[in-house]
């Protein structure tokens, strides 16, 4: 049986950090996401994957290679266009030759739901489906018993039929390409067009699933996705780390290889820190994700943030989340909890405040002592006053 991974997107919500690394390349606990996925499906015995990849593809494939070290092999599809999550399983068209599996590799989910998908007892066509508070950000599936009537997908602003959501994970007989074909009306193809249609053909089973469904789609689902992970698996420190023994960890937090924790710095739940990182004396960190070769100096004060590679958060800085309104991709989202999100390679200056929601683009500069919100592009160069 294959697992096709669709792993082609950009996740455009989650930017600037996917303007240099693709979305299942972002990490949690210090791994990449899709890492989890991949696991999940060689757990279930699973050993033939077609990993779709697309955007930053060279990222994917480098990490990944043929797949050995995480024990399944790895046949690459290439979807050069994000042409929708249908005509990312079509990429995998000749490669299949009967039932697969199809998952997304950007949501944490248990094996147990891949192996039950996989087995011989679930009838093909079939999709997990699980309750959701937010259907309307979903594919918003309706049932008649187990049975698949329809799928909605996104239906903002229409009555909700149900609250029961398309989890991303779905059995296929080789048809599928078919109705695949049949719903590209417009050039794209959601898989969930395809799924509505055999839906309508009355032969879509419903798998339900209440185990751990984590979505990462804004980056404050970055945050608590990278928490829970850590309550399950507990504080990890490298051997290759310092911590200095001043410094207070009250975990769960993960430190990975050469990360440099200096004198009485205190690194609180729900931290990350990604290796090379470099963590000042008197600093105070919780619930954020620092990513490699990034520096936080002396004293500054980070919650609910997320500082991208190679960036210098510099002394005293502040940023704490909070209620915030955020813009992402041309959509507002309220009360998010996120204090600032920093690209990779930004420059902030020293005794700098960030208003929560902040986000900051890649190689930005902020000059000492400068107060911020809202959003910094790419590049800009940020003067107090
Ligand atoms: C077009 C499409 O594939 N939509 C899917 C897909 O949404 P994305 O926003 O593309 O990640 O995954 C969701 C859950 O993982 C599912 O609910 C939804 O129906």
């Amino acid at each position: 049986m294959y697992a096709v991974i669709l792993a082609a997107g950009e996740g455009m919500r989650l930017r600037p950090l996917t303007r240099t690394r693709p979305k299942p390349m972002v990490p949690i606990a210090n791994r990449p996401l899709l890492e989890y996925v991949l696991e999940a499906v060689a757990d279930a015995g699973i050993e033939d994957v077609i990993l779709v990849v697309g955007y930053k593809r060279e990222r994917i494939q480098s990490h990944f290679g043929d797949g050995n070290d995480w024990e399944v092999d790895i046949t690459y599809a290439v979807q050069e266009k994000q042409l929708g999550t249908g005509h990312a399983v079509a990429q995998a068209e000749p490669y299949i030759d009967g039932e697969f599996i199809v998952l997304n590799g950007d949501r944490i989910i248990d094996s147990s739901l891949v192996s039950h998908i996989a087995d011989d007892a679930t009838p093909a066509p079939a999709v997990a489906i699980r309750r959701s508070e937010t259907p309307s950000a979903y594919g918003v599936v309706s049932l008649d018993g187990d049975r698949v009537v329809s799928v909605d997908e996104k239906p903002t602003g229409r009555t909700l039929t149900s609250d029961l959501i398309n989890a991303g994970v779905y059995k296929f007989t080789p048809s599928v390409f078919d109705a695949i074909r049949e719903t590209d009306t417009v050039g794209e193809s959601p898989i969930t067009a395809a799924l509505d249609t055999l839906a309508a053909e009355g032969s879509v089973q419903a798998v339900r699933y209440g185990g751990r469904w984590l979505d990462v789609s804004v980056p404050w689902n970055l945050l608590s996705v990278n928490s829970s992970v850590l309550d399950e698996t507990g504080s990890h420190v490298d051997t290759a780390a310092v911590v200095h023994g001043s410094a207070t960890i009250a975990g769960p937090v993960d430190i990975d290889e050469d990360v440099h924790v200096h004198p009485n710095a205190t690194l609180l739940a729900g931290t990350s820190l990604g290796a090379n990182a470099e963590i000042g004396a008197n600093a105070v960190i919780s619930n954020t994700v620092v990513l490699p070769d990034a520096t936080v100096e002396a004293g500054a004060v980070l919650h609910d943030c997320i500082v991208g590679s190679n960036s210098v958060v510099g002394a005293n800085a502040t940023a704490s989340g909070g209620d915030a309104t955020v813009a992402l991709a041309g959509e507002l989202y309220e009360s998010a909890r996120l204090g600032a999100l920093i690209g990779d390679n930004v420059d902030i200056g020293g005794g700098v405040t960030l208003a929560p929601g902040t986000i900051i683009g890649n190689d930005a500069t902020v000059h000492e002592g400068t107060t911020l919100d809202g959003h910094v592009e790419d590049g800009a160069t940020i003067r107090r006053g």
